[in-house]
């Protein structure tokens, strides 16, 4: 479980995230929208101590996250950031095998477990000598995600993760990367901007403007709910925008 306890964060006197508080339960995915610069990804990498917030406090699994170790801390929490992240000197194999090698696995439990994760993210075998650079997006995408839960970590963190893609093959990557038997185990927060993706994958949903949460709750309280004309507009707007993209896609087909 993660508590956010009233954080804040300032860089030079701006105030990027103001008084944020949530609970994510085990096994619930947790979906942080909004805008962009309105903080999310400055809330998302307090949580891996990635930034240090002014103020408040955050516990993981029952800890102050700021007394512990940030690279003990951080073994134990997937991350994929927003740019991939993957190491582009290294091949799909040593890029998924990161963890795993800090973790002192032995190299016969990293290559079976690398083999099940490239099937398990549809990845080709043989993909583990490629490059990242000889992959498209949406399968380093996957190559990113294999390396993020390798080693089972009971909390992932998603910043845009599927942010890059066009439509067509961030659905498909969401698809199945949403359908991945581990992921119902794991606590996950996602930062996206996009309301389809929240609605679709958030068991609890902050929608965050200019540094604050301006609602949280479940994808229904947000839609049929909206406490003011700001949530309203922003999942309206988005779901027309959707619409369209979708009469754009049926079209070309
Ligand atoms: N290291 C930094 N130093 C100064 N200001 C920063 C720093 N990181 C973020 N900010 C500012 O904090 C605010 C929130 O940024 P943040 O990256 O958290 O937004 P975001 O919602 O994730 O946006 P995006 O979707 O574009 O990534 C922005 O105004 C940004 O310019």
């Amino acid at each position: 479980m993660i508590i956010a306890d009233h954080i804040s964060k300032h860089f030079n006197g701006i105030e990027a995230v103001r008084d944020v508080s949530f609970q994510v339960n085990e096994g619930e995915t947790m979906v942080l929208l909004g805008t962009s610069g309105c903080g999310k990804t400055t809330t998302l990498k307090m949580l891996n101590r990635l930034i240090e917030p002014t103020s408040g406090r955050i516990d993981i699994s029952g800890k102050n996250i700021s007394e512990e170790n940030p690279e003990m801390l951080r073994r134990s929490i997937g991350y994929v950031s927003q740019n991939n992240g993957l190491f582009p000197h290294y091949t799909v194999a040593e890029n998924i095998a990161v963890v795993p090698k800090l973790l002192n696995w032995q190299p016969d439990e990293i290559r079976e477990h690398t083999t099940r994760w490239l099937e398990q993210l549809k990845l080709p075998a043989h993909f583990k000598n490629k490059y990242p650079a000889e992959l498209s997006g949406g399968q380093q995408q996957r190559v990113t995600i294999a390396r993020a839960l390798i080693a089972d970590p009971p909390v992932l963190l998603l910043d845009e993760p599927f942010g890059a893609l066009d439509p067509v093959t961030r659905t498909s990557v969401r698809k199945d990367f949403a359908e991945l038997p581990a992921l119902k185990r794991k606590t996950v927060v996602l930062v996206t901007h996009d309301v389809q993706e929240a609605l679709q994958m958030g068991d609890h949903i902050c929608l965050m403007d200019k540094g604050s949460i301006v609602q949280q709750g479940k994808p229904a309280d947000l839609l049929l709910r909206p406490v003011n004309d700001f949530v309203h507009a922003f999942l309206g707007q988005q779901l027309d925008d959707i619409s369209r993209i979708y009469e754009r896609i049926r079209a070309q087909g």
